[in-house]
C-alpha cells in the first residue's frame, strides 16, 4: 500500500499567525480510506469520562492510544499509558518525524463516529509537551472544520477544512495564544479519525 504522495510528501503550508504558526498538507496521506478502515478495525477504541464542574460525561468521541511502552500522558483528569505502536502508525510516525525532525513519542486518536461527536475549544498546553509544542496531527475520512481562536481576543477567529489525508502541524506558540476546537456537522454522516501525534517528556524516555 503506497500511502504517499510522492510530489506533495514533503511539502507543508506554514500559515503564520505572529509566533504561532500552523502547517497544512491537505494531501499527504493517499490511501486515506484504507488506513481509516484499518484504523476503525485494529485500534482499541474506547469512550473515556472525565469530570467536568463535578459532573462524569463521556467524551463526545472515541479515544485510542500508543507510543513507547511505559510512556503516560495526562490531560482532563484522563491517563493514557502507551503499550507501544501498531505497525501501521510506527511507519506514519518515523515518515512524519523524518519530515519535521520530531522525535514523537506518543499518537493520541480520536474517532468522530459522524458529524455529532465534536471536540470543545482546548488547547494541547499541558507542561510535559514542553513550552513550544509541535503537534503534527493526520486527519482520515470525513472532512471537518478545523477552527480556531486567540485567547487573548477570541473575536479573533480562523478555520480550515481538514480533508481526509490532511497532515496539520501546529508548532511556535500556537498553543500558549490560541484555541482549537472541531464542532459539531450536523449534514456529515461519515466518520472522520485524527491522530495526533505528540512528544511527551517523561523522567525516563
Ligand atoms: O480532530 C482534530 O483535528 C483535533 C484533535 C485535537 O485537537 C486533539 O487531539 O488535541
Ligand atoms: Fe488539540
Amino acid at each position: 500500500m503506497d500511502l504517499f504522495d510522492p510530489i506533495d510528501r514533503e511539502t507543508l503550508d506554514w500559515l503564520e499567525f505572529g509566533a504561532s504558526r500552523v502547517g497544512l498538507n491537505q494531501h499527504y496521506v493517499t490511501d486515506q480510506q484504507a488506513l481509516y478502515q484499518q484504523l476503525c478495525d485494529e485500534c482499541q477504541w474506547s469512550q473515556p469520562a472525565v469530570f467536568l464542574f463535578g459532573k462524569r460525561h463521556k467524551v463526545p468521541r472515541l479515544n485510542a492510544f500508543y507510543g513507547d511502552s511505559g510512556v503516560e500522558y495526562r490531560y482532563s483528569g484522563l491517563t493514557h499509558r502507551a503499550e507501544g505502536w501498531p505497525a501501521s502508525l510506527q511507519m506514519l510516525k518515523t515518515r512524519i518525524d523524518s519530515l519535521l525532525g520530531t522525535r514523537f513519542n506518543t499518537v493520541l486518536l480520536n474517532w468522530y463516529r459522524d458529524g455529532g461527536d465534536t471536540m470543545g475549544y482546548h488547547a494541547d498546553d499541558e507542561a510535559v509537551l514542553g513550552p513550544e509544542p509541535t503537534i503534527a496531527s493526520i486527519s482520515l475520512g470525513a472532512p471537518r472544520r478545523f477552527v480556531m481562536k486567540r485567547r487573548n481576543d477570541p473575536k479573533v477567529k480562523r478555520e480550515v477544512m481538514l480533508e481526509g489525508g490532511s497532515l496539520p502541524v501546529m508548532a511556535g506558540r500556537f498553543q500558549h495564544d490560541w484555541l482549537h476546537a472541531v464542532p459539531a456537522a450536523r449534514r456529515v454522516r461519515e466518520g472522520r479519525i485524527n491522530l495526533t501525534f505528540r512528544r511527551v517528556n517523561s523522567p525516563e524516555h
